[in-house]
């Protein structure tokens, strides 16, 4: 049967900054995104009910395929919004960390959002989709656009950041997921329970101008020096075991190395192709489950096999 293939990438937050909790329960955050070569992959079939069946490199047992699998919710939104009256069967190739701070959920809600267009002929904006896909979750419209961004509010309200170059990063992928709501929630005891001068809460965050000069000058070892996550200390404390795996890179060549989002995957930066694969024996080596991968690569698009 004729389908459609839509591709969306993981991401990594080279940079975040988590301010105070909102009127909504979010928290304020200011992040600098890069989208990597790690992507979900959403085949789109027409059918007269809503379903979703996972493969792929990672193991998914985790995921849920009822309706509260994020391409089911996307697609389902999408249909609300249009009048489309069908279904779809969608079929995931999974390769991003499920729970792992890469936001793999949210690429396979961006891929389903622009696949489900596509095969209902409903022919929404790009502004349509970005409204959709924000409020299906904090990460999904970053999934959309890919490349480099600069995200404030919840994480959703997008600006383009220059980047030049490609950056070689080697991903450690941890056995276990991380809940996002919990590492926000021990960044928050961590701030209540210590001085304001250890875990201080920025009155409005903001991304620091030299991540930005750093992605424009395509230098990963300026961009080395400015990797910065406010969630890591929660995610340590939540995961002690990543201190470990963060010393272990360091160790064997890495320019840094930073939990990505709300962890737990631990991303590292290689000054060069040559280095990360150094790097990657080297963790493989101590039995840590490691992947390679470039950015800034696209956003959701539609692959035309
Ligand atoms: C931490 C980050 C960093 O990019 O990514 P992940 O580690 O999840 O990939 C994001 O902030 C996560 O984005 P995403 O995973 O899409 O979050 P959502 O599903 O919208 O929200 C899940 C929950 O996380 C918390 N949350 C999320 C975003 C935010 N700015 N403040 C929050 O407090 C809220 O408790 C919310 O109910
Ligand atoms: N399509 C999906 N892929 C992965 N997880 C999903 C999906 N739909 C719902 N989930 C749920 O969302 C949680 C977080 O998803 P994920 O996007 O993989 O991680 P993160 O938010 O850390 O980047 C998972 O633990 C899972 O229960």
């Amino acid at each position: 049967m004729q389908g459609v293939h839509a591709r969306a990438p993981g991401k990594i937050n080279v940079f975040l900054k988590v301010g105070q909790v909102m009127d909504d329960g979010y928290h304020d955050v200011a992040t600098a995104y890069q989208a990597v070569s790690l992507h979900e992959d959403v085949f789109a079939y027409e059918a007269s009910d809503f379903s979703v069946t996972l493969s792929g490199s990672i193991d998914t047992i985790d995921v849920p395929t009822d309706g509260s699998n994020l391409a089911i919710k996307a697609a389902r939104a999408l249909a609300r919004k249009t009048g489309y009256r069908g279904g779809v069967r969608l079929e995931i190739e999974k390769h991003v960390p499920v729970a792992g701070g890469m936001g793999g959920g949210s690429a396979d809600a961006a891929a389903t959002l622009l696949a489900c267009d596509a095969l209902w002929g409903t022919e929404c904006s790009r502004e349509e989709l970005l409204a959709i896909a924000a409020k299906l979750g904090a990460d999904v419209p970053f999934a959309f656009t890919g490349g480099t961004a600069v995200g404030t509010g919840r994480g959703d309200q997008l600006s383009p950041a220059l980047a030049t170059g490609h950056f070689q990063w080697v991903l450690a992928f941890a056995e276990f997921g991380m809940s996002t709501p919990k590492v926000y929630s021990e960044l928050d005891r961590h701030r209540e329970r210590h001085a304001q001068d250890i875990f201080p809460t920025p009155a409005q965050p903001t991304v620091d101008a030299n991540v930005l000069q750093a992605l424009r000058s395509g230098d990963p070892r300026l961009l080395a020096e400015s990797l910065h996550n406010d969630l890591q200390a929660a995610a340590l404390h939540l995961a002690p075991g990543l201190t470990n795996v963060l010393e272990l890179g360091e160790e064997n060549g890495a320019l840094a190395g930073i939990v990505s989002g709300s962890g737990p995957t631990v991303a590292f930066l290689a000054a060069d192709v040559d280095a990360a694969l150094e790097l990657q024996v080297a963790l493989s080596a101590a039995r840590v489950t490691v992947a390679r991968a470039t950015g800034p690569v696209h956003g959701a698009r539609l692959i035309h096999d």
